[in-house]
């Protein structure tokens, strides 16, 4: 993993967009984002402790490529770039290849998430959040769930009022 604050500038999605102010595991935690790098060897054992240690029950796999996506790829990176939030936590292990996770910091910037292969990221329900690949086209990832997956995404401006959004920002005492 590796983390920086978004330029802001509107070029293509899947590049970096790197403002060159670095972010850490610690400015990720202060906003309830949960980050492990699980490894190569033993990253699976791990990956079933965690899960048991969490309640995450359920679980898939997802591949976001053109070869996997066909016609759909384009359309479906760009619904995943849409500001949203979910009423349960996002988590996902990578199982290959790269992409970015964007979320809001408590001064509403972006932090640009870099995920790689053996990286296990959690975003708490209620974080304003969104997703790219990055310009290798190319991520593999299992998703994890505690109950049966919650997928609606809930963009904002409509999200603001939500109650797992209230909730969350309480937990950052910015409300
Ligand atoms: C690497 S998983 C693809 C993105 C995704 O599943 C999601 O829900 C983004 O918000
Ligand atoms: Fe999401």
């Amino acid at each position: 993993m590796r983390a920086w604050l978004f330029d802001n500038t509107t070029t293509d999605q899947r590049e970096p967009h790197d403002s060159g102010v670095p972010q850490t595991a610690d400015d990720l935690a202060a906003i309830g984002v949960l980050y492990w790098h699980l490894g190569d060897e033993n990253a699976l054992d791990r990956l079933e402790e965690i899960a048991k240690e969490r309640n995450y029950k359920n679980r898939d796999q997802i591949v976001v490529s053109k070869e996997a996506m066909g016609d759909i790829y384009e359309t479906k990176v760009k619904s995943f770039f849409e500001e949203h939030l979910h009423e349960d936590e996002e988590i996902r292990f990578i199982l290959d290849g790269t992409g970015f996770f964007d979320v809001r910091d408590k001064q509403d910037r972006w932090i640009r998430i870099q995920i790689y292969k053996g990286d296990l990221l959690v975003l708490p329900a209620g974080i304003y959040h969104r997703f790219t690949t990055d310009a290798s086209n190319y991520i593999k990832a299992t998703r994890l769930f505690k109950e049966e997956p919650k997928w609606t995404p809930i963009n904002r401006p409509a999200a603001d009022e939500n109650s797992f959004r209230v909730d969350y920002l309480r937990t950052l005492r910015v409300r």
